[in-house]
């Protein structure tokens, strides 16, 4: 059950890679005596601020399957351990999609709320991204994002209501320990949105397809040095295939690919035609134009690449082997113009890093 040694074990791993980092490596065995004090009066310890930004940058360099990491010592740290309720969680989820939005030009941002401590209250996020749309089962088959059916059918369990589009903002559901979870519309003011058009075809417009600006994942826990942060919504940028070649394509999700291939004139009868391939193409064109249209910043699949091959030059320099989850890693769409795609890495798990938190039983 609960061991104070394997405890004080993380800590002192997590301490002695992180203040060698910092170039401070005078301060650790003071520090490494505190911290075995506090383990050994409350069966727990507190980071210090910088040991929780440096912590969570770490995760993030650590995260194998992020092909964005490049720029993982600019991350913005959002120190919200202090909050208790749902409803300041809510705030300050509401203020991270401000800060992190940026007026377009986004900022790698991390929120931290507190960790699971023995015998206190956990804060649990059980959104999957604190910006997603609502999914509807009805009689003519689902409205808005199938992913999200099962989370939408418990928010309206609770009495929310959605509009019924393709594209409602679902509620925040915030829960403090064992109380019930609590829900928050999110105030228009803080979601951002971006309309999709085309370069060159005009009847993209009238597809009516939109996507949100921010992509913040608040499913994952953050562990640093045996911590655990079960409630810390990060974000980044999106990498435009995401949006073009897996919310708007997969057959499970809003399924365009049939659409914008009738509209294209392509001869949809046959694969021989490799009309799916061209469909995703010009979405993933569409998406990009989009973005840039509205001024929100996003990455191509061959920028990103490069920009990772940079991120392994720069840890080779630093001393440290690069793990990444390969196939997660490549792009889905033209995987093998990429440099990633002819590169090999070793995908073991380095602390500290995110991890997955057990579905919401809701
Ligand atoms: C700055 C721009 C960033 C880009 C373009 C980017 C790109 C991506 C992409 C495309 C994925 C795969 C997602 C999927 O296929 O569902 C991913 C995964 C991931 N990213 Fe990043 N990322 C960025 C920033 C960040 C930040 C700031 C963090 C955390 C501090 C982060 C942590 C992760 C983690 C933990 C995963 C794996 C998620 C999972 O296993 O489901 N990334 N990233
Ligand atoms: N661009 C992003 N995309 C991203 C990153 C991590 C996780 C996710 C969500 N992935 C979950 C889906 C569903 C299963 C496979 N992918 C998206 C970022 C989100 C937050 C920081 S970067």
């Amino acid at each position: 059950e609960y061991d104070p040694d394997a405890l004080f074990s993380e800590a002192e791993s997590f301490v002695r890679q992180c203040y060698a980092e910092l170039e401070r490596d005078a301060e650790i065995e003071s520090r490494l005596a505190e911290i075995r004090r506090e383990i050994d009066e409350r069966g727990h310890y507190e980071h210090t601020r910088e040991e929780l930004e440096h912590g969570a940058r770490m995760a993030w360099r650590n995260s194998n399957r992020c092909v964005g990491r490049l720029f993982w010592q600019s991350l913005h740290v959002l120190d919200r351990r202090d909050l208790e309720t749902p409803a300041e969680i809510h705030e300050a989820c509401c203020e991270h999609l401000e800060y992190a939005r940026n007026g377009g030009d986004i900022i790698p941002t991390i929120s931290v709320f507190k960790p699971m401590s023995r015998g206190d209250r956990q804060v649990r996020i059980w959104n999957y991204q604190l910006l997603r749309y609502a999914g509807y089962e009805t009689d003519d088959g689902i409205v808005g994002d199938p992913d999200e059916v099962a989370f939408t059918d418990y928010c309206r369990s609770r009495g929310w209501e959605g509009e019924g589009t393709d594209f409602d903002v679902l509620p925040h559901v915030i829960q403090v320990g064992d109380d019930e979870p609590q829900l928050f519309e999110v105030p228009d003011s803080v979601i951002g949105e971006v309309p999709i058009t085309h370069p060159e075809y005009d009847w993209v417009a009238d597809l009516g397809l939109r996507w949100y600006d921010v992509p913040v994942v608040s499913n994952m826990r953050l562990e640093i040095g045996g911590i655990q942060y079960t409630a810390a919504p990060f974000n980044g940028w999106y990498l435009a295939t995401e949006i073009g070649a897996r919310n708007f394509a997969d057959e499970d999700r809003y399924d365009m690919l049939p659409a914008v291939a009738e509209r294209l004139g392509l001869d949809t009868s046959t694969d021989r035609s490799l009309w799916k391939d061209e469909a995703v193409v010009e979405l993933n064109r569409a998406v990009l134009h989009s973005y840039d249209e509205a001024g929100v910043q996003i990455v191509d699949h061959h920028t990103v690449t490069d920009q990772f091959a940079q991120f392994e030059r720069n840890e080779e320099a630093a001393g440290r082997e690069v793990t990444g989850d390969w196939s997660w890693l490549i792009p889905p769409v033209s995987p093998a113009t990429t440099q990633v795609f002819h590169t090999t890495y070793d995908h073991e798990n380095r602390a500290p890093n995110f991890f997955y938190l057990e579905s919401p039983d809701t």
